[in-house]
């Protein structure tokens, strides 16, 4: 059996929203990441993803369960991981040898053992001559190079990486995972182990032996995927499309509810709403409708046609299949047929099914109206909700989630709100059918 790298046993972690109550981030994870795998941890933004990565690296302390590395329980940053980080963090006022060597510093290695291990890295990562720059003159590629060689230099036996592409431009992104992958392959590097924190499925896809979905509120891992194809991979080959596609469908999959409930489930009021807006989900609609796509479409297909990034693109499948406009399945998107009404249908039908639909599905949106129907005067602060919002989620997540029901809302003319006075309220056609009915 392999060894065990990092062993993570009902691992849970909360942290206090503004008002001081405590939000569970992360909730009863169980991973262990064993001696020759690449990990890839893929899930929605605000999932607990660096957050579970924070942990494993002994920057945070776990609230519940147990985490270890080779056996021995981490409390601290142990030497044997180390990590990469999406914004570099490199010292700006530090030349790249110099932050290259930061490490072997804090290990108390000796200067010129230092010097020496630092110039073969620099070396290794394409950077020789670059010793004596500062961060400032180098280019974002570079810069991340730096921050992978800083933490290479260690030798470490599992490296984790948080979104360490994500911040570069898409061919240099490609370009550093390549190497990296060369590195890993050909046994140039001494470690055993490596995760990657991801938003980009084909980034997961084309790096990981096993990829981990991460579910929200609080996060748990949904499901696991395994990649039984050699490196390197070709990216443009069906094997891999496939693969992407799958993922693809898993990643948008609504977890599945039980099937007594199959019917009537409804996520809670305080469920995190996607974060997108009625103008993309309009737009992604349509052109889901239109040729070449004719209701059906392959998710990277229509990933390429909307030439929008899987950070819009997620939460708006997610506001389509919440909304009953269209469903998800295997790598496919295909629009329901209420869907296709829509598409087909002028403004004022479009906003009235968008409307139904919300009240049907969006608890949140169902509650305002309720509350404002059960008000004399049709009208509530917004104050109320955001507190109701308030005691499952931190303040600016639920700010962001009461918008996206107020701009879904006053779309579909379920409700109403007045901007400069926080003010929500009922149509006025509501009130006046109500006074003269
Ligand atoms: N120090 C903290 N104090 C309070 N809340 C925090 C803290 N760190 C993270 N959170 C919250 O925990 C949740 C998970 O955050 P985390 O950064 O782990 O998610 P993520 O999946 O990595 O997201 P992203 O993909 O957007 O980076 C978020 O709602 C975040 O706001």
């Amino acid at each position: 059996m392999k060894k065990s790298l990092l062993d993570l046993q009902g691992v849970s972690k909360s942290f206090r929203t503004a008002d001081g109550a405590p939000r569970r981030v992360l909730d009863g994870v169980n991973f262990t990441l064993v001696e020759g795998e690449i990990v890839a941890l893929l899930g929605k933004s605000g999932s607990g993803k660096s957050t579970l990565l924070r942990i494993m690296a002994g920057l945070i302390p776990a609230d519940g369960g147990s985490v270890s590395y080779r056996g021995r329980s981490i409390v601290e940053p142990v030497d044997g991981v180390a990590m990469v980080f999406q914004s570099f963090a490199l010292f700006p006022w530090l030349t790249v040898q110099q932050n290259v060597e930061l490490g072997l510093e804090a290990q108390g290695v000796a200067a010129d053992e230092r010097q020496q291990r630092a110039d073969a890295m620099l070396e290794l990562m394409g950077l020789g001559g670059f010793g004596g720059a500062l961060p400032r003159e180098l280019s974002g590629g570079m810069r991340q190079r730096v921050g992978i060689a800083r933490a290479l230099v260690t030798n470490p036996d599992v490296l984790l990486m948080d979104e360490a592409f994500s911040a570069l431009d898409v061919l240099t992104g490609e370009g550093l995972r390549t190497d990296i992958l060369e590195l890993w392959d050909s046994g140039s590097i001494p470690t055993r182990g490596i995760l990657v924190v991801s938003h980009n499925i084909e980034e997961a896809v084309m790096m990981a032996d096993r990829i981990i979905i991460l579910s929200s509120d609080p996060g748990r891992i949904r499901s696991e995927y395994v990649i039984d194809v050699p490196r390197p991979r070709n990216v443009d080959s069906a094997q891999v499309r496939t693969l992407i596609d799958e993922v693809y469908g898993l990643m948008t999959m609504r977890p599945a509810p039980a099937p007594a409930v199959l019917a009537t489930v409804a996520p809670q009021v305080d469920y995190r709403l996607p974060d997108t807006d009625v103008g993309r989900i309009e737009a992604v609609l349509e052109l889901l409708a239109d040729p070449p796509f004719l209701g059906r479409a392959d998710l990277p297909k229509l990933a390429d046609e909307a030439e929008l990034p899987d950070e819009e693109l997620f939460p708006t499948y997610e506001a389509l299949g919440l909304l009953g406009l269209a469903q998800v399945e295997k790598g496919d998107i295909a629009l329901t047929p209420l869907g296709q009404r829509f598409a087909e249908a002028g403004q004022a039908l479009r906003q009235e099914i968008f409307g139904q639909q919300l009240l049907t599905h969006v608890p949140l949106a169902a509650r305002i109206r309720k509350d404002l129907e059960a008000e004399p005067s049709g009208t509530l602060k917004e104050e109320r909700f955001i507190q109701l919002l308030e005691e499952a989620l931190e303040a600016e997540e639920a700010e962001r989630t009461l918008e996206i029901a107020i701009e879904w809302g006053r779309y579909g003319e379920v409700f109403e709100y007045d901007f400069n006075a926080g003010v929500l309220k009922l149509p006025d056609e509501t009130i006046e059918a109500e006074a003269t009915g």
